[in-house]
């Protein structure tokens, strides 16, 4: 089935004081995505979403809607997370959630279901009559994007929604939030847990310095950059400073330990591994496709 553009970013340019910090940044958003915007700390990415968000006017350009898509309160149809925490330190855990369903014109009984059904999808349906100044950064970083999702909006924009979240709940989240991308709906979500991104979403974002950089399927993301492997060798022992010094002057060195080494695809291992053999014995090597947080830092190196 074909899928309906969601939101169009025309030419938007977005400046704090005299500084630009994004600049003729165009885009579409299409149903059935779950996006993820990665980029370095100050690469726009929140300023994007508060834009998107409606919450940060443009200067130049604008986003639009898919009026068709969206219901006529435009509230009830986008669910939005911001970085910064707003929740309602009075009301307890399940208040919160619940007036978002109650904000988004759902009945009582339906505001109920649906906060259950979103307390269910965080982990928090055993803290529902906490306050948040009992709970936990993380859990309260729940409560917040329990908030954004609970009248299960056309259109969801998270900012950085798996910060602060254990392994679990990052991947309860995730799960579900794909499946209400697969469901036609649309998900874009800043991150930097590239691994989790990397398992759920769709489609990659990156952006750099408030310009769009590369925007395409994940697949074809991964595949433009997998020309290089990473090795993982474990070794016998620690490397000195000194050999370490050494070896990093030859080969490429991602990390000291567990000792990570990039090298080419199909690049024989025989001279590098006696190479590290000068100063230690290599038990075991493990060859991995490079993922999405490999690529990353490389085309951040590379900048
Ligand atoms: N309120 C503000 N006033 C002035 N400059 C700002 C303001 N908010 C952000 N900036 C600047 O705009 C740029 C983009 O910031 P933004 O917060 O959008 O980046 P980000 O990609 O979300 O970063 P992070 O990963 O650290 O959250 C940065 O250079 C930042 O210093």
């Amino acid at each position: 089935m074909e899928q309906e553009q969601v939101i169009k970013i025309k030419n938007v340019g977005i400046k704090y004081g005299d500084n630009w910090v994004i600049r003729n940044f165009n885009t579409d958003f299409y149903q059935g995505q779950m996006v993820a915007l990665i980029g370095s700390n100050g690469a726009g990415k929140t300023t994007l979403m508060n834009t998107i968000a409606g919450a940060i006017h443009p200067e130049e350009g604008k986003v639009e809607f898919n009026k068709k898509l969206l219901n006529k309160h435009a509230f009830s149809s986008i669910g939005w997370s911001p970085q910064r925490q707003v929740i309602d330190w009075y009301l307890n855990v399940y208040n919160n959630v619940y007036m978002g369903a109650m904000l988004a014109g759902y009945s009582k009984r339906e505001s109920k279901i649906k906060t259950n059904n979103a307390l269910k999808i965080v982990g928090l349906e055993d803290m529902s009559k906490k306050h948040p100044d009992a709970l936990s950064g993380g859990q309260q970083q729940r409560v917040q994007i329990a908030r954004a999702i609970v009248h299960t909006p056309k259109i969801m924009i998270l900012d950085e929604p798996t910060t602060g979240l254990d392994a679990e709940s990052t991947d309860n989240l995730l799960a579900s939030l794909k499946k209400h991308a697969d469901m036609g709906n649309f998900v874009l979500l800043s991150s930097h847990d590239l691994h989790s991104v990397e398992n759920y979403c769709d489609t990659i974002m990156f952006i750099d310095k408030g310009k769009l950089i590369y925007f395409e399927k994940k697949e074809a993301f991964l595949s433009r950059f997998q020309n290089f492997e990473v090795l993982t060798l474990e070794i016998e022992h620690e490397l000195s400073d000194a050999q370490f010094n050494t070896l990093q002057k030859s080969i490429e060195i991602i990390s000291r330990n567990p000792l990570q080494v990039r090298i080419k695809s199909n690049e024989p291992l025989g001279d590098l591994i006696q190479l590290v053999e000068r100063y230690v014995c290599v038990k075991d090597v493990k060859k991995e496709k490079s993922n999405l947080r490999d690529i990353y830092l490389k085309l951040k190196e590379g900048e």
